[in-house]
């Protein structure tokens, strides 16, 4: 049975308004078991509200942090619940591109000052509903002030056997999930440069994650990885940890297809092979599960394409990524190395 300390319960020691009024109103509640969670609900030895979480897993545990800051990763002028969103959704596209199970998450949040009721609300109505719709708990964190915006998710996932990177084989299928492209399109939207498309806006801050359909391939793939910086660089950092070459087909790239109604062909490709934030995954398979992975796709409603084929390095040659666009070899711009932050 586990241990609840209830020192968040301030009964007129703590002003209102204070950070342990605030915790225990807005973030002890978001550790509150769910309906649905059955055996997912973790066994945890020492609760929230202690000075650390205990927990005993069944499985391996896979665990990811991922920090999202305002004027960074979302715009300054993000309501705190879009961003949120935002923040929560990356870090678990990391256990999607892993194939593990989301199991919880601790989130350290920096919040700026004036932030009213109403904001507070928001922020726990909606991170109640992705905990619902991803069937996860928040069972700890940490809160400061500071000068703006900061999530850090720390999410804790369980696999029997986590995806890599490494383990991709030549002569493997390349597929992707989703669509791409979109979150980059929002983004250019909200920055006023180029009409803001309600679709594309939810591309950005509330990425469809293939968590469900990750789990469930997970035997049948070799390697994953989550498309965060972009196709191009995320498909080469697969490419240097397995070692190998590949050919993109991208007539066979699954655009996504709101982009056009702004954007030339060309103009949406470029957003779907170099924008990342769609927090799609790109993995390999064997072409021998190409059938099976199709079924179980389209069993799940989870659109996947196979976008190309990994061959071996050359010997004595560099890894080399090429690709065809409507029939002709098409020059790929692979100094690409996706968002730097430091750059
Ligand atoms: N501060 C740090 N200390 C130790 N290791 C770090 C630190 N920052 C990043 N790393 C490690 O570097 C690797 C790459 O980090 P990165 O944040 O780029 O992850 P990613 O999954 O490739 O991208 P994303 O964060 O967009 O999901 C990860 O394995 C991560 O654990
Ligand atoms: C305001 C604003 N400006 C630019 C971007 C674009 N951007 C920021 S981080 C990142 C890569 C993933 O980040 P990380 O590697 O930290 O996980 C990208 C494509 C944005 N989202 N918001
Ligand atoms: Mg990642």
């Amino acid at each position: 049975m586990a241990r609840r300390s209830d020192a968040f319960n301030p009964e007129g020691r703590a002003p209102a308004d204070g950070e342990f009024a605030r915790i225990g109103r807005w973030l002890l509640p978001l550790a509150d078991d769910l309906p649905g969670l059955g055996d997912l609900v973790p066994r945890t030895l020492i609760d929230n509200g202690d000075d650390a979480l205990a927990v005993r897993p069944a499985e391996p545990l896979v665990i990811s942090m991922d920090m999202a800051v305002a004027g960074t990763h979302f715009p300054a002028a993000a309501a705190v619940a879009d961003a949120a969103v935002k923040a929560l959704r990356a870090a678990l596209s990391d256990l999607a591109a892993m194939g593990a199970r989301p199991w919880f998450y601790t989130l350290g949040l920096v919040l700026p000052d004036g932030l009213s009721d109403a904001d507070w609300q928001a922020l726990h109505d909606t991170l109640r509903a992705e905990n619902r719709h991803w069937q996860v708990r928040c069972l700890g964190g940490d809160l400061t002030r500071g000068p703006g915006l900061v999530f850090s998710v720390q999410v804790h996932g369980l696999s029997e056997r986590p995806l890599t990177r490494c383990d991709a084989r030549a002569g493997e299928d390349l597929w992707v999930t989703g669509t791409l492209g979109g979150s980059a399109g929002g983004l250019a939207g909200l920055q006023g440069e180029r009409p803001l498309l309600p679709t594309l806006q939810d591309a950005f801050y509330r990425p469809a994650l293939p968590l469900t359909f990750m789990q469930a391939a997970n035997p049948l793939l070799s390697a994953a990885i989550d498309i965060s910086d972009g196709l191009v660089s995320d498909l080469q950092h697969l490419l240097s940890a397995s070692a190998l070459s590949a050919e993109l087909l991208l007539d066979e790239v699954p655009v996504n297809p709101d982009l056009l109604h702004h954007d030339t062909r060309a103009e949406a490709l470029d957003r779907a092979l170099y924008g990342g934030e769609d927090y799609q995954v790109l993995f390999t398979a064997p072409p021998e599960h190409s059938t099976r992975l199709q079924t179980l796709a389209q069993h799940q409603a989870q659109p996947i394409s196979r976008i190309g084929r990994l061959r071996a390095n050359e010997p004595d040659q560099p890894r080399q990524l090429t690709a065809r666009w409507q029939g002709r070899p098409f020059s790929l711009r692979t100094s690409n190395t996706g968002y730097d932050h430091f750059a």
